[in-house]
């Protein structure tokens, strides 16, 4: 159960490494790359995930994460490089050689089809027979807990319904792998988010590996066990969510995976005393009150002017105009009731934060 990142391997296990137990991983990525054309959209990956795993690849819309499954799927072939599964180099090897299921985003149902029958089918291709088949299906779609909704048409469901039915078609196969690209891309906010935990629940449950694509970072911090940070084909960091969040490697990380907050060239200087690029989570930030109003010792502090306050329920963001020359985002609990201080627009305030919460970035992963 190792996991090596990309970036260099001479250097000390970057954080999210799980220590070698000498177990093959489910899944080893080793100098992959494709290009299309001259255009090269996986530059080069390292990568093992572990048995059983929920394993995230967040990035942008480009960034190569789709064309990383495809080549684990096998729908992809590679220009330089290896897959191997549990042990097994399967680089050259079809779709369905490989003990891999994918669910894709916009589920690809057969519409005529029962849904009992959608999820029957892989197995029907596998020639078991009609009663099993039937059996394994019903199962699958229990698990999925649409027991009662076999006889419909996939028409006639909802769309978090739908995708359960991907999902228990992919199950039925009882692969040692599922894929999952953008399984909740066409989901409406709060479907999604029923649907998120619910596939946590169910990724438990059966102990499959479960590998899922997606660029919103919300989805892949609360989902998976650990988390890589995909950019332009490469990856920048691997690691827990509470890791990839609480310490970014680089600016792309820390921008990606959270709200920008970079003190960095003549503010660095200014703030901190130091040169270079520096993250501060927004979270971290306390408003302490006017400009004159001191910081408690060991903190580091600096003043501003509001520019844009934005309510959002439990909490409030302030987005404030340093003295020093950028803009940093405050998040307030609204847990003060009347008793709370509140800043308006133009308000002048001290910001503080305890100067462990500084965290010093490189800017691209060859620097980190
Ligand atoms: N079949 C193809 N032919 C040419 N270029 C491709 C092909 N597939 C992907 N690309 C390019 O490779 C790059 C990576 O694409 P990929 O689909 O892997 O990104 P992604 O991170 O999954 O993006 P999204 O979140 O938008 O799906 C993009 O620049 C894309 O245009």
């Amino acid at each position: 159960m190792t996991v090596r990142d990309t970036v260099d391997a001479a250097r000390p296990a970057p954080a999210g490494q799980q220590p070698d137990t000498g177990a093959e991983p489910a899944i080893r990525l080793r100098g992959l790359r494709k290009s299309f054309g001259t255009a090269q959209a996986v530059a080069g990956i390292d990568l093992d995930i572990a048995d059983g795993e929920f394993f995230a690849m967040l990035g942008p819309s480009g960034s190569g994460k789709t064309t990383i499954l495809r080549m684990i799927a096998g729908f992809e072939r590679p220009s330089a490089g290896t897959v191997t599964l549990d042990g097994r180099d399967v680089t050259g090897l079809a779709p369905f050689e490989r003990d891999v299921n994918t669910v894709f985003q916009d589920y690809a149902l057969f519409p005529h089809m029962t849904v009992l029958d959608n999820v029957a089918y892989g197995l029907r291709v596998k020639r078991v027979g009609r009663r099993q088949r039937r059996e394994m299906a019903h199962r699958a779609l229990e698990t999925v807990r649409l027991a009662e909704y076999g006889a419909r048409r996939p028409a006639q469901l909802s769309g978090g319904q739908r995708q359960r039915v991907a999902l228990a078609r992919a199950l039925v196969n009882r692969p040692k792998v599922l894929l999952l690209d953008e399984p909740m891309g066409a989901l409406d906010l709060k479907l999604r988010t029923a649907m998120q935990t619910e596939l946590k629940h169910l990724q438990r449950e059966v102990g499959i590996t479960f590998v899922f694509v997606t660029h919103d970072q919300q989805e892949a911090l609360t989902m998976s066990d650990r988390v890589a940070v995909v950019n332009e084909g490469r990856i920048e960091q691997v690691g827990t969510p509470a890791e990839v969040y609480d310490a970014p490697r680089t600016a792309f990380v820390a921008d990606f995976v959270g709200t920008s907050n970079l003190i960095r060239g003549e503010a660095a200087e200014q703030i901190l005393g130091r040169s270079g690029t520096y993250g501060v989570r927004p979270e971290k930030i306390r408003l302490v009150g006017s400009p004159d109003s001191t910081a408690a010792p060991g903190e580091t502090t600096t003043t501003g002017t509001v520019r844009d306050v934005a309510f959002t329920g439990p909490a409030t963001r302030y987005e404030v105009e340093l003295d020093a020359g950028g803009v940093l985002s405050v998040v307030r609990q609204n847990d003060g009731g009347a008793a709370q201080d509140r800043y308006g627009n133009t308000d002048r305030v001290r910001l503080a934060w305890a100067a462990e919460h500084n965290l010093r970035l490189a800017d691209d992963a060859s620097t980190a």
